[in-house]
């Protein structure tokens, strides 16, 4: 461990690029090795590049800088600082490196010892992470198993904040102007329908993030694929979110994983109570995955 754990300004000269990680969701994500002593005995980061021409970017990405060096949370990727490259006078983001990628690819890969009851641990850790977000008033936006990092076979943490927005003191959601490219099928239906997002719409993708944990991300069994399936595919891609919100209006939800306990296929239905205020806060929902991680125990 270095002298300075929370180091917060690297210098660019000191970083050795390994490789790429998790292109797309995290926008471009490297892993590097910041060495100063030249000897390989650096620590390994993930830092994301800003692009440096669109310059609106960089007001949000100072933002998503400033957002994320407020956090400590066990539950929440660690911040560790930025490196400001004068030469591409951009400045990157800088967190600590998670050695097992996401959730996606380390549930595909299943080790064995992944049960119902590490799942249920996992949950509790993202409900955890989600209930100390909403205590600083911020709400996630894109909370999706993609977006949750695995530090051990015992710990998960919430990562990419790139959309993550401060709830006004004055109002109970965010209502975004550009939806962007949103992944509507982890969004509630005031999201779809009104982009407002709030903690409750963050609650309704923790429920899609707890069907995707039983699902074991099985790319055949995962939220996009099972919707479009639900709205039948005969809309030749036409508006998929109007048909999306008009099924979900009709009370259709995700079905049940394969083998999933009926109690956790409970919960999940909660999180997707049409009205925002009928589902659970994140505080009750720790509780209600503790409980059934207690009785799993039985
Ligand atoms: C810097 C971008 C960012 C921005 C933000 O706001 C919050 C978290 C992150 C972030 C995103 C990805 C990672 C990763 C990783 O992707 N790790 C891995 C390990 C192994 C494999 C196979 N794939 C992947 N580790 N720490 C990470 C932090």
């Amino acid at each position: 461990q270095s002298y300075h754990p929370e180091q917060t300004v690297y210098e660019e000269r000191h970083l050795r690029y390994i490789s790429a990680l998790g292109k797309g969701n995290f926008g471009s994500v490297e892993l590097c090795r910041y060495d100063p002593l030249g000897d390989n005995t650096g620590e390994l980061i993930a830092i994301k590049r800003l692009q440096p021409n669109k310059q609106g970017n960089l007001a949000d990405f100072r933002r998503e800088i400033e957002t994320i060096s407020s956090l400590h949370c066990d539950f929440i990727v660690k911040y560790r600082g930025v490196c400001y490259s004068m030469g591409r006078c951009s400045v990157s983001l800088v967190m600590e490196y998670l050695p097992h990628g996401s959730l996606i690819g380390y549930l595909e890969k299943r080790p064995s010892h992944v049960n119902h009851r590490r799942l249920l641990l996992f949950a509790s850790q993202i409900c955890k992470g989600m209930e100390y977000l909403q205590s600083m008033r911020l709400i996630h936006r894109d909370l999706a198993a993609r977006n949750v990092l695995v530090a051990s076979d015992m710990l998960v943490k919430i990562a990419d904040f790139g959309l993550t927005k401060i709830i006004p003191y004055d109002k109970e959601y965010y209502k975004v102007s550009q939806p962007g490219e949103s992944p509507i099928f982890w969004y509630a239906p005031e999201s779809i329908s009104e982009s407002k997002f709030s903690h409750k719409s963050d609650v309704w993708s923790f429920g899609i993030v707890l069907h995707e944990l039983f699902s074991y991300c099985e790319l055949s069994l995962n939220p996009k694929k099972l919707c479009m399936q639900g709205i039948g595919s005969d809309i030749q891609g036409h508006c998929t979110s109007m048909h999306l919100f008009n099924i979900l209006k009709d009370s259709w939800r995700l079905p049940a994983p394969p083998f999933c306990p009926p109690k956790v296929y409970s919960i999940m239905m909660k999180c997707w109570a049409w009205e925002s205020e009928e589902r659970p806060a994140f505080s009750s929902l720790a509780e209600l995955v503790e409980v059934t991680l207690q009785e799993d125990r039985e």
